[in-house]
């Protein structure tokens, strides 16, 4: 699951959304173009291969579909949106000429939200869009109200918990390693009662948009662990590889340069701990006790610490091992 809008406001008029219409014949594109410009913004493609590209570069609000294509049919492309966790919440309505019933159960089966016939009629279509953006648009509301940490606007720790599992569980496909981190922001009591909250507030949502632009790969996120921590997941992530995110992570907070006058620092740092883990290997959920307590080590070094420390050969536990 991805919460589409979690950048910006979700807002509830549908003008402007993205509509990709597929059909491998332009005059058909053509037709739907006139009904739905300048309402919406049409992104067109003639083939399943150039829409999959098309959604991948950026992810449409819905998707109109054509039935019957040459090489890749319009079911097998809504089968392999629907494969995609990046894609697969965005709606489907197939546009089709066919009278069949089976070819209409068909449609449902791929994971169509509707479909409409052939010629298409202009209300029907623009009446049709509407309702499904709007029901997306609320969907995504109330994934934010679960998911989304009000006041930094990254995951929250609940969001954290249910896709951590997903790599964690026994069963999972995953077989490369997962790491996590455990950030904690220095001294920060310090800060709140030498600044007040209201500054301090202020100084998680940098932190949260400065993490969030430390990590490089879009299947790495961060959420809000609790007050003034951030978990972030790096999915595919060894420990070397997690060591260097967690460092770019700590010099970015030290370089930026915020004062804290009340630190030993006389800047805002953060602490971080990392740990692996990998079912395959049999290592497990003890992952985030693991990058507590080397969170607890990386304070008790002094702060603005990564602990364990990749240069330092000190053979504390990296991963997680499962009992
Ligand atoms: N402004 C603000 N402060 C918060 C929020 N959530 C937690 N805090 C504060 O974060 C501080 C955490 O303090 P401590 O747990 O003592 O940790 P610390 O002062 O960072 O000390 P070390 O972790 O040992 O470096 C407390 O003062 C909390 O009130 C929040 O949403 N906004």
């Amino acid at each position: 699951m991805v919460i589409s809008k979690l950048d910006s406001q979700v807002q509830m008029d549908t003008s402007g959304a993205t509509i990709l219409v597929v059909d491998d014949q332009p005059i058909n594109i053509q037709t739907i173009y006139n009904i739905l410009n300048p309402t919406y913004v049409v992104l067109a493609a003639t083939s399943g291969e150039d829409a999959l590209e098309l959604c991948l570069e950026k992810i449409p609000d819905l998707i109109l579909l054509d039935v019957l294509m040459p090489d890749m049919s319009g079911l097998e492309l809504c089968g392999l949106l629907k494969r995609d966790e990046r894609i697969r919440d965005v709606p489907v309505i197939f546009v089709t000429s066919i009278n069949d019933q089976e070819e209409e159960s068909s449609c449902w089966e791929a994971g169509a939200v509707d479909f409409i016939t052939k010629p298409v009629n202009a209300t029907t279509l623009i009446n049709r869009i509407r309702a499904h953006l709007t029901i997306k648009y609320q969907r995504d509301i109330l994934l934010q109200l679960v998911f989304v940490d009000g006041l930094t606007g990254v995951y929250n720790r609940r969001y954290f918990d249910e896709h951590l599992l997903k790599f964690g569980n026994i069963g999972s496909r995953t077989t490369t390693d997962t790491a996590v981190l455990l950030l904690d922001i220095d001294s920060f009591k310090l800060y709140n009662d030498h600044y007040g909250h209201l500054k301090g507030d202020e100084v998680l949502r940098n932190a949260a948009n400065l993490v969030k632009s430390s990590l490089l790969r879009p299947a790495d996120f961060v959420s809000r662990y609790g007050g003034e921590e951030f978990a972030v997941v790096l999915p595919d992530t060894d420990f070397e590889g997690a060591s260097e995110v967690a460092e770019r992570i700590r010099s970015a907070f030290f370089n930026k340069n915020i004062e804290h006058v009340t630190s030993s620092h006389r800047r805002l740092t953060v602490s971080i701990g990392i740990s692996t883990f990998n079912v395959a290997k049999k290592q497990n959920m003890k992952v985030v006790e693991l990058a507590d307590a080397n969170l607890y080590e990386a304070k008790s070094r002094g702060r603005n610490t990564v602990y364990p420390d990749i240069s330092s050969n000190d053979n504390k536990p990296k991963a997680s091992v499962l009992n």
